[in-house]
């Protein structure tokens, strides 16, 4: 594998300060970030750096916990609960060397929530906290709906986390911290392979010092899978919200807002940051049965669950792809070592 190849694009960053009276200003900002590379990133927004502080320290304690209280709470397919070392992504065809915990507001979370006993308070301080990054989601939304031109209120009314079957989820992040004295990392090791998100938009939460975020645009259309091959690192100020279209968004939009490529960089290169990273995403999912359908009409009407099953077989596609063309690679590497062991 080559060195990574880097181009330096800085990301807008946009002040929710005074929202009210400059909504129109801000939805501008937000449009043009979202046309161009998907991703900024927000100051002067309701959630302060001790809100976030809180919030991490919240995450480390229950990572902080033994393996055999966490598997209490299993990841399951309604996209809850706590994994490890398990999320394979189809671009590298190898489990992302991470452990999370997804968190949602409404019945799916019904005995995911770790045990009060276990983890005094973790329930009361997540809730706040996902209250919060709604809050700041919502503005989001009513710009990102004036800026196609629906009503203020058509992507909030899509996301209401007061319904009992709502998706959108609070995703806590704990990358392991690498031991530099056993040598270079295998080549197959991924901290976040490279992916899109496949929401509405996301928040993603980071602490200054623990970097190795970047993008790669360049993808066009949502239905593809391909992205270009120049990274960028991904920089924020303390307390800056680094947000996302995600492909929901950018289906919604007929592809005029950009799903962009991004990925948490394995440690290999000299200088990346190689201790323990944690990292908070939010997630905005849709309701189940809103309709989704862009103003331009490029792609047919489907609901919320149509929207997720789809996307999750074009992901298991491309992963089964992925698969055959490591075990093609590995059976062709077989082949030579065989044809010249047979010529020594
Ligand atoms: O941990 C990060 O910084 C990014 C996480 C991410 O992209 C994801 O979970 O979708
Ligand atoms: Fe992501």
């Amino acid at each position: 594998m080559g060195p990574t190849k880097y181009t330096n694009r800085a990301i807008p960053r946009i002040s929710l300060k005074d929202f009210e009276a400059r909504t129109d200003e801000i939805t501008s900002q937000l449009v043009r970030a979202a046309e161009t590379d998907g991703f900024f990133s927000l100051t002067d927004t309701e959630i302060s750096v001790s809100d976030i502080n809180a919030i991490f320290a919240t995450s480390e304690s229950f990572f902080d916990l033994p393996d055999s209280t966490k598997v209490t709470v299993p990841f399951t397919h309604k996209n809850v609960g706590w994994e490890k070392r398990s999320q394979v992504r189809p671009s590298t065809g190898f489990a992302d060397q991470k452990e999370s915990y997804q968190l949602q507001f409404g019945d799916n979370m019904a005995d995911k929530w770790i045990a009060e006993d276990a983890l005094p308070g973790f329930k009361a301080s997540a809730q706040q906290f996902m209250q919060k990054a709604q809050a700041v989601s919502e503005k989001l939304m009513l710009c990102f709906a004036r800026g196609l031109g629906f009503p203020d209120d058509y992507f909030i009314k899509a996301h209401d986390v007061t319904r009992p079957d709502c998706q959108s989820v609070l995703r806590l992040l704990h990358y392991f911290g690498i031991d530099e004295s056993a040598g270079p990392l295998p080549e197959t090791y991924y901290r976040a392979g490279a992916h899109a998100d496949w929401d509405l938009l996301t928040l993603l939460f980071q602490r200054p010092g623990e970097s190795g975020l970047e993008i790669c645009p360049g993808r066009e259309v949502v239905t593809s899978f391909g992205y270009g091959d120049s990274w960028s690192k991904v920089e924020f100020q303390e307390g800056d919200i680094v947000c996302n279209i995600g492909d929901l968004l950018m289906s919604w939009s007929d592809d005029r807002f950009k799903s962009t490529f991004h990925r948490v960089k394995a440690p290999t290169d000299q200088g990346d940051y190689s201790g323990p990273r944690y990292s908070i995403a939010f997630f905005n999912q849709p309701c189940i049965d809103c309709n989704i359908q862009g103003p331009l009409k490029k792609y047919p009407m489907v609901t919320g669950a149509e929207f997720t099953k789809a996307a999750m077989e074009r992901n298991f596609a491309a992963l089964k792809a992925k698969q055959q063309e490591l075990s093609q690679t590995a059976t062709n590497v077989l082949g030579s070592v065989a044809a010249v062991a047979a010529s020594a």
